[in-house]
């Protein structure tokens, strides 16, 4: 008897709904891919590429305009024969520095064998190893710094590449450079001969709103989910949800990759409505599990206060009492507490990312003061903490006296 066995009434091609799948088409992006045209329309000319910073939301399909664009004018420029392009993407998530970039962009020049080591170098040396190999390229090059905001305040690289050859650094190579970043912040904090280099070109993409993910959801349906295996309306709640929420596009399709599975997994041949629901509930509990995982030392602190406050059920509760427990916490785990504005703090992040609720109380004279209370279930903030710090024996005693109380 085979141990695994295929199922594919659900899906026809489920990696067509994953992250890395390149749609062959875009969906609901005319203006933005008409804007962006025309931002490297002097490419296709034979002039110097426009320098272009590209913002919106996660999901908004920044990334995939982007690949579906710079691949469609790599074709079209190949008809003309004096013009040469090049594209360079990189994505900048892991490196956070201009070094690091810059490092990153030589070994992706470079040929397998040939590459620099991470660090030991000056910058500006690494800068020039840069510009040799673009020079030893020639023609236009473009080159795509996704997640572009990671590289912070250590951005020399923004200003100089955009002018290398203003400058003297490059001759006879064209250099371009689209950036893209979901960060709002990190265009105003540029330095302001960065941003004008930068962000010659600036194109904003707006969250999509539900009719938009609908469609989005539909043609993407149509490659990855077998003919009828979804019941009417699925698509069009799917789309309600991810609109309200954040009108991101992955949000949207990872739901409805989710709800097939969970379908596929009780032998469902359809996937409904309550499908969607339960993967939400995950995809939330998923989410908050990751936003509890990502806190500071005193955020997690701060947090299993809470549960300790609400494992005696004494939840909701006011901010200096909960900083009452903070304290005691923190001289458990030896860590010097910080000052109760600051733990005020680190409570409205918490309730910023969905974990801690707060309810406003009026005292009149005193003004007004927020009670707090755990806004996941109890035990998952408890065994995201443990996890992570180092406090066994009063999460045990947390833990004991949940269970006294039927806390769960
Ligand atoms: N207009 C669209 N038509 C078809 N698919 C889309 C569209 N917009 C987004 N998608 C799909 O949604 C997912 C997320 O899009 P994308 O990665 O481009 O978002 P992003 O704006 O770059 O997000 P982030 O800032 O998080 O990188 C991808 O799977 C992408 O293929």
């Amino acid at each position: 008897m085979h141990r695994f066995e295929r199922k594919q009434n659900i899906f026809r091609n489920k990696d067509a709904l994953n992250e890395s799948y390149q749609p062959d088409r875009i969906e609901e992006r005319d203006e933005e891919i008409e804007e962006y045209m025309e931002a490297l329309q002097p490419v296709v000319d034979g002039w110097e590429p426009n320098n272009i910073f590209i913002y919106g939301n996660t999901g908004v399909g920044k990334t995939a305009v982007t690949d579906y664009l710079l691949e469609r004018l790599q074709k079209d420029v190949s008809s003309y024969d004096d013009l040469e392009l090049s594209v360079i993407s990189l994505n900048c998530k892991t490196l956070n520095s201009s070094y690091q970039v810059a490092v990153e962009l030589v070994n992706e020049l470079r040929p397998t064998g040939r590459e620099i080591s991470s660090t030991g170098y000056p910058q500006q040396t690494v800068f020039k190893k840069l510009y040799e190999e673009l020079e030893a390229i020639g023609g236009t090059i473009l080159i795509a710094l996704d997640e572009i905001d990671s590289i912070g305040d250590r951005d020399e690289l923004l200003y100089e590449l955009p002018r290398a050859r203003a400058n003297g650094k490059l001759e006879s190579t064209k250099v371009g450079v689209v950036g893209i970043s979901n960060d709002f912040k990190f265009r105003e904090q540029l330095d302001p001969r960065v941003q004008d280099t930068l962000c010659e070109r600036e194109i904003q993409f707006p969250p999509y709103e539900a009719p938009e993910l609908e469609n989005i959801l539909e043609s993407r349906a149509e490659i990855a989910i077998v003919d009828g295996a979804i019941e009417q309306g699925v698509l069009n709640f799917c789309a309600a949800l991810a609109a309200r929420d954040s009108g991101s596009a992955r949000q949207a399709l990872d739901l409805l990759r989710l709800a097939g599975e969970i379908a596929e997994n009780r032998e469902a041949n359809h996937i409904e409505r309550a499908h969607v629901e339960t993967a939400r509930s995950q995809l939330e509990q998923e989410r908050v599990e990751e936003g509890m995982r990502e806190l500071t030392p005193h955020g997690r602190l701060a947090l299993l206060a809470v549960a300790s406050r609400s494992a005696k059920e004494e939840t909701p509760c006011r901010g200096r009492d909960i900083y009452t427990e903070y304290v005691t916490l923190c001289e458990s785990s030896g860590s010097e507490p910080l000052t109760q504005r600051s733990v005020h703090n680190h409570l409205s992040d918490l309730r910023m990312l969905g974990i801690l609720s707060a309810s406003e109380n009026r005292s009149g004279s005193r003004g007004n003061y927020y009670s707090y209370e755990l806004d996941v279930p109890f035990s998952s903030a408890v065994e995201a903490m443990a996890d992570v710090l180092r406090l066994d024996s009063e999460i045990d005693t947390i833990r004991r006296m949940a269970a006294i109380n039927d806390v769960v």
